[in-house]
């Protein structure tokens, strides 16, 4: 169409202020560095903010110290972990002696008895503790590794494949001197699930969402089941037909709001990681009642979150032609006599 033969419309100004997400460029190395590595109350280590950070600066990026190529992937039950190892041991062999003591220090999580096993292998362990998915292989990242979990987070995190490396951003304004936190878990969960989600890696998390006061607890529970619960509604609906009756019309309107309401509670409870999937959502329902401009604003902001992550991604390149979409709907609308 027009729209994308004439590229990428600019966004009228005064809808966003995107100072911070600018200040964003994966491709710079970001030095001097955003953070210091030191002690963490009852934490071990932990990565700390050095200088205040805007939403979408970049804490660090890191490429994989090592580089697995996974066996076949075994549904339900996940990769043969012996061959892993195997596999951790071979490339480790390769690498500096520098190289190797830095990734022997990280922390594994294994229970004792396992220790006491004949053929322990603690690297296996550390690799099974720390590696992420990295595009089709398993990546450790020694730096990112002394990332400490938190259910409220304050970063995000995820494998750029553009420049080969895992970036961590700041999905929140940080403080200086303020403890930089990631999820290991899935986060639209009570606190005793995300326990019971944070029990293999040796911890009783103690993050202000858990270790806030009963009431308080207790109402964030209320609203992650909530969010959940949301979510999984206004997907389904997100792809069911449209009908287009007055019972239909109305039940767009309430959809809309719903989707608003959804990215408010997201915010609200502080959950980065979901930002963007409600603002996804909330586009696709205002673009249903022909909202555009509030389309085109949650589908901008879904746009930007996702290109933070990571500008290449798929995901980003959907919401960027969806935004570009309802931008086209938006100014045939004002072209109309
Ligand atoms: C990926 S490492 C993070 C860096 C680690 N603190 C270190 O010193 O190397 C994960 C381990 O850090 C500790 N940890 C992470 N988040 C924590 C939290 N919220 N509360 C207590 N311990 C935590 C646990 O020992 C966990 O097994």
């Amino acid at each position: 169409s027009s729209v994308t033969s004439k590229g990428f419309i600019p966004f009228p100004h005064h809808q966003f202020d995107s100072r911070s997400w600018n200040s964003q460029n994966p491709s710079c190395s970001g030095s001097p560095l955003n953070y210091v590595v030191l002690p963490s109350l009852g934490k071990g280590l932990g990565v700390f903010a050095v200088r205040a950070l805007e939403v979408g600066d970049i804490v660090m990026q890191e490429a994989p110290a090592l580089l697995v190529h996974p066996p076949p992937f075994r549904q339900g039950m996940g990769y043969n972990v012996t061959e892993v190892g195997i596999r951790a041991r071979a490339a480790f062999e390769e690498l500096s002696e520098d190289a190797q003591a830095e990734i022997m220090s990280l922390t594994a999580y294994y229970r004792p008895a396992e220790a006491r096993l004949p053929g322990f292998d603690l690297l296996k362990a550390i690799f099974s503790s720390n590696a992420y998915n990295t595009g089709a292989d398993l990546g450790l990242f020694p730096k990112i590794a002394r990332i400490n979990h938190s259910c409220r987070p304050n970063a995000g995190y995820s494998w750029n494949a553009a420049i080969g490396k895992r970036v961590v951003y700041a999905s929140r304004k940080i403080g200086e001197g303020e403890e930089i936190t990631v999820s290991y878990i899935p986060l639209l969960l009570s606190v005793s699930e995300r326990q019971k989600r944070l029990d293999p890696y040796g911890f009783k998390c103690g993050c202000d969402a858990c270790a806030a006061e009963e009431s308080a607890r207790k109402a964030g529970d209320r609203r992650r089941r909530d969010i959940r619960d949301a979510f999984n509604q206004l997907e389904r609906e997100s792809i069911s037909d449209l009908v287009n009756d007055k019972a239909g019309n109305k039940k767009a309107q309430q959809l809309a709001r719903q989707s608003a309401k959804l990215a408010h509670l997201v915010e609200e409870e502080q959950l980065p990681d979901y930002y963007a999937k409600a603002s996804r959502l909330a586009a696709i329902f205002h673009a249903r009642i022909q909202d555009w401009e509030q389309a085109t604003r949650w589908a901008q902001k879904s746009y930007e979150l996702r290109r933070m992550a990571d500008a290449e991604s798929k995901e980003t390149k959907e919401m960027h032609a969806l935004t570009n979409n309802l931008i086209a709907s938006w100014n045939n609308e004002g072209a109309k006599p």
